[in-house]
């Protein structure tokens, strides 16, 4: 258990640390019960039977769970076999009518903005204590609708959950406006207030971590919510918001409606009664919902979108742990990730070298069902995600680049995808250019750091970028260049709550995490108060 500690937190939430991770390598496979992609002749397996219950299914309107108006359900499947794991309430536009209202309410009249920050403070403390104490639960969710692996969501992803509600409960009673100084005989006042009901809309590939980015800071600042998770993700919001619940937050404070995009999601990106949208997922559904808050009433919208990452191997890098790092920057989370480093950019000198590490790297990949230890790969999300990533795959081929391995899926049912690599990548291949959100690596060459800072930018994404280097001058220069809203040196994939996260270009609009996020979340208002006399008197 320590060891595998060890692994999940440095998957996430630390630097590249080869000698963690590599601990998988050096523990017998038959031990462990799992099959590495390289190895397994016949994928097949009985799926694991995660030990949780599922209780909530309904939409949680104004603190009570309720069926929707409609009547309606939809089905949750589960990633490892196609199957059903649970029918939920599908939420439309009365649903978000009716949450809306909630929250409408319980702003404007209730006790939660109106009670003092420190008691905010507490409530959001309270319920980071309770999905601590019920990590266990609701990472077998997690895993089960979304198909990570179960250590990943346990040791790494419920976990930043907590850390993130706990820096928020820390910001609730620091947050405050200005006195400044007026030319002339005046009190001049800046006060932050919430902006008031919050409209949320998230994506699958990290349902909860999600889930968090946007209601921690929302709370912290005394707004009311209503938030909608993505289909194929339902189970853990619902859970998690309970949690809340028992926590103290007032009813109607934090509604969380289940359902689609074109009808839930829409109704909320397009309500009248909704003062701010935030919303992540793709760069065309973020056209959509950009559009639909401008239509309506012109609610201030952020957006987290897309991305193309480039991680940039210089020529000086160790060569061993580089191949260690780009493989984490891709194939974490099966590769669906938004900042995933999905274009590898690697020195002409070391490239050969690179490219055959990389593949022995993905042949000792661990694909496997989420529930069983020690599998780093589980199946991804669904079969539409599953055939866009096969068609992608097919595109690498037919364009030209060398497949070096995997390339087709793993097995006869379920989602799951043998890690797949392609070397000589051309910048104007389909596949080094689209976000594949799949476990598909594109190795690239370079020759000069001009030439990498020119290509690197040379998208419409801008989301993040890794380096890897130990030579200063060049990790300052190319950290000044690039065009992302984050920059890992030497490691990837670090999380931490005080770290704004955002895009340039097509990757978004304004940043989550951190303070950037709070001010998304409130409004300034500008108090001026005549004095009899000059002020400073
Ligand atoms: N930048 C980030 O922080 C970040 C984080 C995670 C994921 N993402 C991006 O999310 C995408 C993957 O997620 P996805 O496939 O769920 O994206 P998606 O855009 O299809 O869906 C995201 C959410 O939007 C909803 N939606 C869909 N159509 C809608 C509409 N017409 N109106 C309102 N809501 C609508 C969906 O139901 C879902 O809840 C990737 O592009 C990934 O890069 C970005």
């Amino acid at each position: 258990m320590a060891a595998a500690k060890r692994i999940a937190s440095s998957l996430i939430a630390r630097s590249l640390s080869t000698s963690s991770r590599s601990f998988l390598l050096r523990r017998g496979d038959a031990a462990l019960g799992i099959q590495r992609f390289g190895t397994a002749a016949a994928f097949e397996e009985q799926p694991i039977k995660p030990s949780v219950q599922i209780n909530h299914t309904q939409l949680l309107i104004n603190g009570n769970f309720v069926d929707s108006a409609s009547g309606k359900t939809f089905p949750t499947l589960d990633p490892r076999t196609g199957e059903v794991i649970a029918h939920v309430a599908e939420g439309d536009a009365e649903d978000v009518n009716r949450a809306v209202a909630a929250a409408r309410k319980a702003f404007d009249e209730g006790p939660w903005p109106r009670m003092t920050a420190y008691e905010r403070s507490r409530i959001l403390l309270r319920a980071a204590d309770l999905i601590e104490k019920h990590n266990d639960e609701i990472s077998a969710l997690e895993s089960w609708d979304s198909g990570k692996p179960y250590e990943q969501s346990a040791l790494a992803e419920i976990p930043l959950v907590v850390r993130l509600m706990r820096y928020y409960a820390g910001w609730a009673d620091k947050i405050h406006g200005l006195v400044v100084p007026a030319d002339g005989p005046h009190h001049v006042q800046v006060l932050h207030e919430p902006i008031g009901v919050a409209g949320q809309i998230i994506p699958w590939n990290f349902p909860l971590v999600m889930f968090a980015w946007k209601v921690g800071p929302a709370l912290a600042c005394g707004n009311a919510i209503v938030i909608k998770t993505a289909e194929q993700t339902p189970l853990s919001a619902l859970y998690v918001a309970r949690l809340f619940h028992e926590a103290g937050l007032p009813d109607g404070v934090l509604n969380v409606i289940s359902g689609f995009g074109p009808t839930a999601g829409a109704a909320l990106a397009s309500h009248m009664d909704v003062d701010k949208l935030a919303f992540t997922g793709s760069t065309a559904t973020g056209k959509v919902v950009l559009e639909l808050a401008a239509r309506s009433n012109l609610k201030p919208v952020t957006l987290e979108l897309g991305g193309k990452s480039p991680m940039i191997i210089l020529e000086d890098a160790d060569i061993d742990n580089a191949v260690e790092l780009a493989h984490f920057a891709l194939f974490f989370n099966q590769g669906q990730c938004c900042c995933a480093g999905s274009r590898t950019f690697v020195h002409e000198r070391i490239y050969d070298e690179f490219v055959e590490k990389s593949k022995a790297r993905a042949l000792r990949r661990v694909v496997g069902d989420p529930f069983r230890k020690g599998v780093e790969q589980g199946p991804q999300i669904d079969n539409e995600q599953f055939n866009k990533i096969l068609r992608y795959i097919k595109l690498g081929k037919d364009s030209g680049a060398s497949l070096v391995t995997g390339g087709d899926r793993l097995g006869s049912k379920g989602f799951y995808i043998q890690p797949t690599i392609f070397s000589d990548v051309q910048d104007d291949m389909v596949i080094a250019q689209d976000e594949i959100f799949g476990p598909v690596q594109t190795i690239l060459k370079f020759n000069n750091l001009d030439e990498v800072i020119r290509r690197a930018n040379a998208s419409r994404y801008g989301l993040a970028a890794g380096l890897f280097t130990n030579n200063m001058d060049h990790a300052n220069t190319l950290m000044r260049a690039l065009k992302v809203g984050t920059i890992w040196i030497n490691c990837f994939d670090v999380f931490d709550a005080a770290l704004p996260f955002g895009g340039f270009k097509m990757s978004g609009q304004g940043r989550e995490k951190g303070i950037d996020s709070l001010k998304a979340y409130l409004q300034v208002k500008s108090v001026v108060t005549a004095l009899k006399n000059p002020a400073w008197l």
